[in-house]
């Protein structure tokens, strides 16, 4: 049974749908502020459910040792060291719309917040002191509000704009002009929003082109007395450079729910006039709670069980509906990649993944994965599908796709082609309704092989007498053949075979092989499946 962490406060919803569905779970919401214990016992789990307190550094996930899941119950993964999951192979989920409302909703209550000072005249008064002229506010109607990252939450405090009578624009390099009408809201670049906008929000993640987008400079080019909401992160305002904005009185008021160091328990803006500041409050409602909870479970669960892939950072994603039929594809796929990344010495330059007829209408980019995956496992043994793709990136493969419709007379069929500087190779194989994978085409040469464990790949001259020539080295060094799969180009050409074997093929016959003037080379080959039965 798989088992899983979860080390955050999270709903109780949780808790019991990985029980419901068959998932070990231990609910201890305080470990994740604790790095030491949190690193001694991250070995015995296959899940871990965070929210923004853990910090999943590469320290912790190299410790992780069996760890397959970090699900986010929320939105922002800056505290997850996603390439260091990726290379560990280790599946980053999040669940992006489950809290997204809410937060809107409180960077919304924020500005409110600032432009009546309510904080402070609710202290005021609550202190006996009736500051009625103390407090002058500012009224939202007719304001220019600059939103900043204008995705999923940015869009809704744009709506929210609109509806409040605002004159909403927003910078976000990938909102297209058609969204942005359909929104209501003007497109703008970063600089025009900075000199036109009352009030800034930040909804932008953190990134390193985003850290520090707020700095200085930026502050320099906005209106006078302009107030600030910080519903994001902490880092995308340069926190000193705010509170030297708001001394000089450059920036009117700033409401901030997210800090450079969490939790900030003392802070440079704390304690000055004009400034807000909630606890990283923006996805904390009972309803967004709820949300976030139930779908970090029901994912980790499904990807856990049942292989299913949802919302996943670094993978692409696989629906529990689809999970089943692909997966002996994802199975074939992996091994033609293997098949190849066995057999090719060379540096590997350039991959091609064909998708024939009903391949082509699956998840190619799971396949791609899978493939890539057995390409690059003869060189890195604990690559997955996470993994494969940076991996192979990294060393500078170029991958490509080419889906078509059915071709021959497979109902589908994937066809992997690998170059190198000298030569070019290709694989094609498919699987019956066994849902076993088999090889149909090696070196464009039609073969029709099972695929077992332990495998021999030879090529020869198509001459008379090989068979019993392979036949008899293996039979004198006790080499026992399952099955026997051959095929040549056309008679007398270029022939290959592949023999399927109980057990490894000996290194040392390998020589004895090659001394048989006929065969031209032969590659002993492992697969990833059931042994022979
Ligand atoms: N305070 C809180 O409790 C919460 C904070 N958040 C934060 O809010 C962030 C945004 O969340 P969503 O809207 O759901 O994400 P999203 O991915 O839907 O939207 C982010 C938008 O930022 C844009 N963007 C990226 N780089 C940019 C740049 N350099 N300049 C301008 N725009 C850029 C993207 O194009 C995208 O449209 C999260 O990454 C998270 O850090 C999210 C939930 C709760
Ligand atoms: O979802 C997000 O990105 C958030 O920042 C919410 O953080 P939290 O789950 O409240 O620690």
């Amino acid at each position: 049974m798989p088992r899983v962490l979860v080390s955050d406060k999270l709903s109780p919803t949780a808790v019991q749908i990985f029980k419901d569905r068959g998932v070990d779970v231990d609910y201890l919401p305080d470990l994740g502020k604790d790095k030491e214990k949190l690193l001694a016992v991250i070995d015995q789990y296959d899940g871990l459910a965070i929210r923004s307190a853990t910090k999943a550094t590469e320290k912790l996930i190299n410790a992780a040792t069996k760890l397959k899941v970090i699900g986010r119950a929320g939105i922002g993964v800056d505290n997850v060291d996603i390439p260091a999951a990726s290379r560990k192979g280790i599946i980053v989920m999040n669940t992006p719309f489950g809290n997204s409302i809410t937060t809107a909703e409180h960077a919304i209550a924020l500005m409110f917040a600032l432009a009546r000072q309510l904080p402070e005249a609710n202290a005021s008064t609550q202190a006996g002191k009736w500051e009625k002229n103390r407090f002058m506010g500012v009224e939202i109607t007719g304001k220019v509000l600059g939103v900043i990252g204008c995705g999923n939450i940015g869009s809704i405090v744009a709506t929210r704009g609109v509806g409040l009578k605002m004159r909403v624009i927003a910078f976000d390099p990938f909102l297209s002009e058609h969204r942005a009408e359909e929104l209501g809201v003007e497109k703008v670049e970063l600089d025009d929003l900075l000199k036109r906008a009352d009030f800034i929000t930040l909804h932008t993640p953190m990134t390193d082109k985003t850290k520090g987008i707020i700095n200085a400079e930026a502050f320099a080019k906005m209106k006078n007395g302009v107030r600030i909401i910080n519903c994001a992160r902490g880092g995308l305002i340069v926190e000193a450079d705010l509170v030297e904005a708001l001394k000089s009185g450059k920036v009117g008021g700033a409401a901030v729910d997210v800090f450079e160091t969490e939790p900030a328990t003392e802070n440079p803006l704390f304690g000055m006039e004009n400034v807000v500041a909630t606890p990283h409050l923006g996805a904390s409602t009972s309803e967004a709670q709820e949300n976030v909870a139930l779908q970090v479970a029901e994912q980790m669960a499904d990807y856990l069980i049942k292989g299913a892939v949802t919302n996943a950072i670094n993978m692409p994603s696989i629906t529990a509906e689809e999970a089943p039929r692909l997966k002996p594809f994802v199975k074939l796929a992996e091994v033609l990649g293997a098949f190849v990344g066995q057999v090719t010495e060379d540096p590997i330059t350039e991959v091609e993944i064909l998708f024939d007829g009903a391949t082509a209408t699956m998840n190619t980019r799971a396949l791609i994965s899978a493939a890539l995956a057995g390409l690059i496992r003869p060189q890195v043994a604990d690559v997955n599908m996470v993994s494969a793709p940076i991996m192979v990136k990294e060393r500078g493969i170029i991958v490509s796709e080419v889906k078509r419709d059915k071709s021959g007379v497979f109902d589908g069929y994937i066809k992997l082609t690998v170059k190198t500087e000298k030569m070019s190779r290709s694989i094609a194989g498919t699987c019956f309704s066994d849902g076993k994978p088999r090889f149909i085409q090696i070196k464009n040469i039609n073969l029709d092989a099972e695929v077992g464990q332990h495998m021999l790949y030879t090529t020869n001259a198509d001459t008379p007498g090989m068979i019993g020539l392979l036949g008899t080295v293996c039979g004198r060094n006790g080499v026992n053949i399952a099955n026997f799969h051959l095929g040549r180009d056309h008679p007398g050409g270029d022939a290959i075979a592949l023999l399927y074997l109980d057990a490894p093929f000996p290194e040392a016959v390998i020589q004895e092989l090659k001394d048989l003037n006929a065969i031209q080379s032969a590659k002993p080959l492992t697969f990833d499946v059931a042994p022979a039965a």
